[in-house]
């Protein structure tokens, strides 16, 4: 396996996923909120009817031998979807778009990983010793499962789920050929980063890989504080790290990553060589903003998408007195600081986010053309903040241009195509590639457009839903 990621829209050639598990079934009203789902969710609905799509769309494009001209096969109802489910003999398998829960059962194989590991969740769930001995009587794939989901085969829940698992970006992040682990700012995702932390370890995927995995660790100041909760504990989740090219990395601060959890990661890659500047992308610690991937992503070098209420809109004060008065207007207003490795004492600022990316576009990847911004909702109120709740601005780049969405930010959707993109549904999509009417070489400036009734009430988009382990290096 090769591994290098250094943009964000390099054509994607290998991903880790992860298809929604009966825990996301498992969400109840009193806890979704903790789990940090808004909602609960149709599980067949998520399934069949939307996260098939983005499986089927990945393959197309990452490994299309699985899929070209099998579709009517695969999609015939007496099989059951066994495609699509990790645990099937009939699962795709694709060595590109990598589904997480089978190389949790790989590394289940080995008896003494699978016992660690078993130890290492039942201590975290505070299991009794009965049924961890019992859990180490189950088969790797049903363990692997168990881990997951929370359940037993039987369906008794022993554990909370961790319906999070599906927003893999979160639980780490390539940044050349080099993978930061996460530190999980909430307790709902704290089994996810244990079990991600044993399959980059363990894995055979990742074995010449071992010294270039990075975690953070916590500070001597952190646990010596006195009191059970600690206000700045060093955290930093993979939404918060956007690799914007080879030799620079943006980190979030937010709801989820704290101040000392960028510092740290920045020290580290700077330590190591893997980047030589990394911006701190300040913003404010709310729920609908938890990651800087929530409010802007990369569609091409010279093109993003973003919420104008955090850009630099907002803050031109006009004629209206309330504009100097009110210190309302600024309160979202990002603070931006960006690191050079040699210069970590001088650090440079930029007053607005637009100027980062455009700082970004034309000089860290050499844009030969203005660069221009889409904005959430297409910048009308109140559509932006509702859209960008549904995760407008928050985009998979497949290759330069090519981005995957949900269908339900209709003001965001009129703002790509006034910039001339194409949009098509992803369903629409998939009959032409299976029909040979497009093949998903020749796709360019184009939206995808999911369907996204269920799976957008899990608060994330397909930025979250995906962790790039290589893209093709960009060409400046
Ligand atoms: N990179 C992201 N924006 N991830 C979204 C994660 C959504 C998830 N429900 C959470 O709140 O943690």
């Amino acid at each position: 396996m090769h591994i290098q990621v250094d943009s964000e829209i390099g054509s994607l050639k290998a991903l880790l996923i992860h298809s929604p598990d009966s825990g996301l079934g498992k969400v109840v009203p009193s806890k979704a909120q903790d789990w940090l789902f808004e909602d609960i969710v149709h599980l067949d609905i998520v399934r069949s009817k939307e996260y098939d799509y983005y499986l089927k769309i990945l393959l197309y494009f990452l490994d299309p031998d699985k899929i070209k001209g099998k579709l009517q096969q695969i999609d015939s109802p007496e099989n059951s979807r066994a495609f699509y489910k990790p645990d099937n003999p009939d699962f795709h398998n694709s060595t590109k778009v990598i589904e997480l829960q089978n190389l949790l059962t790989d590394i289940l194989h080995d008896p003494d990983i699978c016992q660690k590991l078993t130890a290492s969740v039942c201590a975290i769930e505070g299991c009794t010793y009965q049924l961890e001995q019992e859990l180490l009587n189950t088969s790797p794939s049903e363990l692997a499962k168990v881990f997951i989901s929370g359940s037993m085969a039987n369906d008794n829940m022993i554990f909370p789920p961790i319906p999070n698992f599906i927003f893999t970006r979160d639980i780490g992040i390539t940044i050349n050929d080099h993978i930061l682990l996460n530190k999980p700012a909430k307790k709902a995702r704290a089994r996810e980063t244990l079990l991600a932390r044993y399959i980059f370890f363990n894995h055979q995927l990742f074995k010449d890989y071992r010294d270039k995995i990075i975690e953070i660790p916590d500070t001597l100041q952190f646990f010596l504080r006195p009191g059970e909760e600690h206000g700045e504990k060093t955290t930093i989740e993979g939404g918060d790290v956007m690799v914007v090219s080879k030799d620079h990395v943006l980190i979030g601060c937010s709801e989820r990553t704290s101040a000392s959890g960028a510092s740290e990661a920045i020290k580290m890659l700077f330590e190591r060589n893997v980047v030589s500047k990394a911006t701190v992308v300040k913003i404010p610690p709310k729920r609908d903003f938890m990651h800087i991937d929530t409010i802007f992503t990369q569609v091409k070098r010279n093109m993003w998408v973003l919420l104008g209420s955090i850009g630099s809109q907002e803050q031109s004060k006009g004629l209206d007195p309330i504009d100097y008065i009110s210190e309302k207007r600024n309160k979202e207003k990002p603070e931006i600081i960006q690191f050079t490795r040699n210069e970590i004492g001088s650090p440079k600022t930029f007053s607005c986010i637009e100027h980062l990316l455009d700082d970004i576009s034309q000089n860290d990847l050499k844009s030969n053309r203005p660069t221009e911004f889409i904005y959430s909702g297409n910048n009308i109120f109140p559509y932006d903040a509702r859209e960008q709740w549904t995760d407008s601005c928050n985009l998979l780049a497949i290759r330069e241009g090519v981005v995957i969405g949900y269908d339900r930010n209709d003001k965001t959707v009129e703002a790509f195509k006034e910039k001339g993109f194409e949009v098509i549904k992803a369903s629409d999509l998939i009959n032409k590639f299976e029909n040979g009417e497009l093949n998903p070489e020749s796709i360019e400036n184009t939206l995808i457009l999911m369907p996204s009734a269920e799976l957008s009430r899990a608060r994330g988009g397909f930025h979250c839903m995906s962790m790039p382990l290589l893209r093709e290096s960009f060409k400046r």
